[in-house]
Order: C-alpha cells, then sequence, then structure tokens
C-alpha cells in the first residue's frame, strides 16, 4: 500500500503525526522554504522521541533549501542530518546547469559514506527527466518528485499524470521506490492511490493555514480516512 508521508518542525507535530498513524514522517521546517532545513541538533531530540514512541515510524529530513552549485555546504549538511540517526535524508536537486553534478555528489555521498541520501528532484515545470533518468541509473533506492512553488498548482496540475505514471513504473522498473509530494490535498488520494508509488508526501493539507502555521489534527484524520478509502 502506498505510504503517506507528513512533514512535521517540531517533537509535538512528530508526536500528533504518529498518533495519527502516519507510517513515514518527515522532519523540516516549512517556514524556510520547500525543502526548508530544521537544525541538526533540533533533529536528534525529535528522532529520539520518535524511536521510543513509535518504533515502527520511518523517519526522514531534510537539508534545507540549497543552490546546485553550494557543493561544500550540500555535502556538510547531509552528513550532519545523516548522523541524527534518520532512516532518510532528503536533499533537494532543482533542474540546471549544475543538477547532474549535484546529483553525483549526492550518489558518491550515498556509495562512499553510505549516507542515506534520497534526491528530491523538482517537478515544477513537469517531470525533470533527465534528472529521473540519472537517478535511476545512479542506483538510489528511494527518490521523489516535489515542488518548490506550492502556490502555483499541485504536482498533478504541474505534471501529467501518464508522465507521473511513467516515472512510478520506471522507478519500479529498476526496484526503486518513487515518492510524490507537492501540495497534494487529502481528496487526490483515490488518483495517487492509482498511481500507487511507495509514497506521498503532505504538508500544506495537513495544516491550519498555510503550509507554515501548524499542523491540523483533524486535517491529518481526513487524510488518513481518505487513505483507508481509496
Ligand atoms: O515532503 C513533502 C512535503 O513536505 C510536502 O509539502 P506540501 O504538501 O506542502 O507540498
Amino acid at each position: 500500500m502506498t505510504r503517506v508521508l507528513v512533514s512535521v518542525r517540531d517533537a509535538a507535530e512528530a508526536q500528533l503525526a504518529a498518533a495519527a498513524g502516519v507510517p513515514f514522517i518527515d522532519l523540516k521546517e516549512p517556514s524556510r522554504g520547500a525543502l526548508g532545513g530544521l537544525d541538526p541538533g533540533l533533529i536528534a531530540p525529535i528522532v529520539a522521541q520518535l524511536r521510543a514512541s513509535a518504533p515502527q515510524a520511518v523517519i526522514s529530513a531534510t537539508i534545507g533549501d540549497w543552490p546546485a552549485e553550494a557543493a561544500d555546504q550540500v555535502a556538510a549538511r547531509c552528513r550532519a542530518v545523516a548522523a541524527t540517526g534518520v532512516d532518510h535524508v532528503k536533499a533537494g536537486v532543482v533542474p540546471g546547469p549544475a543538477a547532474r553534478a549535484l546529483l553525483r555528489q549526492l550518489d558518491a555521498l550515498r556509495r562512499t559514506e553510505g549516507l542515506p541520501i534520497v534526491p528530491v528532484l523538482v517537478a515544477d515545470d513537469g517531470v525533470p527527466w533527465p534528472l529521473v533518468d540519472a537517478a535511476l541509473a545512479d542506483g538510489f533506492g528511494l527518490l521523489m518528485l516535489d515542488t518548490v512553488d506550492k502556490r502555483g498548482g499541485s504536482l498533478l496540475q504541474r505534471c501529467a499524470l501518464d508522465a507521473l505514471q511513467r516515472f512510478v513504473t520506471a522507478s519500479r522498473a529498476v526496484q526503486a521506490r518513487p515518492g510524490l509530494a507537492g501540495a497534494l490535498r487529502a481528496e487526490d488520494w483515490p488518483q495517487l492511490a492509482a498511481l500507487a508509488p511507495d509514497f506521498v508526501g503532505f504538508r500544506s493539507a495537513v495544516c491550519a493555514g498555510d503550509r507554515a502555521g501548524t499542523l491540523s489534527a483533524e486535517r491529518l484524520s481526513t487524510l488518513m480516512a481518505q487513505r483507508d478509502q481509496a
């Protein structure tokens, strides 16, 4: 079954997500951007708390929004976030001239240092096929599409359904696990479930107000109910 990922910013939100039965909990600071990073010093205690209270939950954290050229900062942040004990370290890759080099660097960190990196391929302008093909060829086990501009429509409006299906199929064909996110709504769940990605990520849909607001227990339960009905 497709897993639900919910992004949370602190221990209280993490507990709320765990209590709602969210299987994949993602730590980030939404007010700092699409992949806004929490300080590693704040991530570690949340991880410890979740390991105790929700040992079955898979935990990821983002490294923050960096330009593709910021190779040293990206590497340092990937190491620091991995050291907090999360299962996955999410690193954004925005299509552009330096994107392929950044992906190569993330792959090298994964291979040589064993960092559990998940490339988040930015799909505001459609599925970035050269990056998808490269990430799959590199052998990333988990990868996802997400959007940066949350106000300009959801991933389902930015990417054709058949392109998203091709992304899922191509990933599965090489035993990679694909994820989808990008201002998705609870009511999108049937459409998303039909695509059958490994996981679907949410923040905007489960907040009171915009995604930088607070996590809403009511919205979370609506999302989980939609998932159960699909
Ligand atoms: O990783 C998933 C994202 O945090 C989803 O956020 P969003 O629903 O606001 O696009």
